[in-house]
């Protein structure tokens, strides 16, 4: 597909009043799944991230990876266990999620965000207390439910012109040292702290769709009012659920909305962003 030079003209000079109405606000992108394996859209990701630091928009990534821990634990022989969508996660199991995240995916991140000319910082949950995490329940080994976060390192790291990258292991203030914790809940938790714009939550599908299995029903905006109706139809469903969770908390307290979005669409978070065409599903 080509484009005139009006039509290219156009939809950078639409960017405008978006460039205007984000400038000095702070958006936190949680990033994950599909959208961070494959190699291109890594790239497209990373480029709008760039982009959006570069004009003046305080971002903060907070990044899952839990396809590379279930890999890495296949390598040492281990099968991955999920209990209500989180891992199962004993010792052996929080000594690899700490090392493939906060060690292998952060710093990949980092790399490749400051290759392509930005000024990223790789930080954990551990690093000045930013989260703190007491056992959720037994039945889930050593995941944690965040008690506290202290948003300072990240505060500073923004101020200092950094892009913060953030990988989701707490500190814990009860009997372990650390707690491994669902990347969409982290993100959700830091928005809150940082009193964010908008949380946007990167995923493999479209957003939220009327059929799961129809590209085609997706639901481009949906109230808080909405969510228990949308519960109770079955609408939202399996992994759903605690993603809208986290957007329903999130919005609650305080941020203006929070959008789940297609990783797998090229640029998906400048589209979203910076011009007139929404995608994904918006909770407000
Ligand atoms: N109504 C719905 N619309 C879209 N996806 C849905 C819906 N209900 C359940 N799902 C499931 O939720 C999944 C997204 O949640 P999850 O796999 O936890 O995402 P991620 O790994 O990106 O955090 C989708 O891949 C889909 O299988
Ligand atoms: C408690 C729990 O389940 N933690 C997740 C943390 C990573 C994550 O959330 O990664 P994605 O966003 O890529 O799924 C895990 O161990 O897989």
């Amino acid at each position: 597909m080509s484009y005139s030079h009006v039509e290219r003209a156009t939809v950078l000079a639409e960017a405008l009043p978006y460039i205007q109405k984000y400038n000095g606000k702070t958006i936190v992108v949680k990033y994950g799944g599909n959208a961070m394996i494959s190699q291109e859209l890594r790239q497209a990701v990373i480029s709008d991230i760039i982009l959006l630091h570069l004009v003046g928009i305080r971002v903060v990534v907070v990044h899952g990876g839990g396809p590379e821990i279930t890999d890495m634990l296949k390598k040492i022989g281990k099968e991955s266990r999920f209990v209500d969508g989180l891992r199962y996660t004993d010792q052996e199991t929080m000594e690899i999620v700490q090392q493939v995240l906060c060690g292998k995916v952060n710093k990949d991140l980092v790399a490749i965000l400051n290759r392509q000319g930005g000024r990223a910082v790789g930080l954990c949950g551990m690093d000045a207390g930013l989260f703190q995490a007491r056992q959720l329940d037994k039945k889930y080994g050593l995941v944690g439910e965040i008690t506290r976060v202290d948003p300072e390192v990240v505060v500073d790291s923004l101020s200092n012109g950094y892009i913060p990258v953030v990988s989701t292991v707490a500190q814990g203030t009860d009997g372990a040292n650390s707690y491994n914790i669902n990347a969409d809940t982290a993100a959700a938790k830091l928005a809150v702290a940082l009193g964010a714009e908008k949380l946007l939550l990167l995923t493999d599908v479209r957003g939220l769709l009327r059929d799961p299995k129809d590209g085609s029903t997706l639901i481009p905006t949906v109230g808080l009012s909405d969510v228990p109706g949308l519960v109770k139809d079955g609408v939202i469903q399996g992994g759903m659920i605690p993603k809208v969770e986290c957007c329903v908390e999130a919005v609650r307290s305080g941020v203006h909305n929070a959008v789940i979005l297609d990783g797998r669409i090229p640029h998906s978070i400048l589209i979203e962003l910076l011009s007139d065409e929404g995608v994904g599903t918006m909770l407000f």
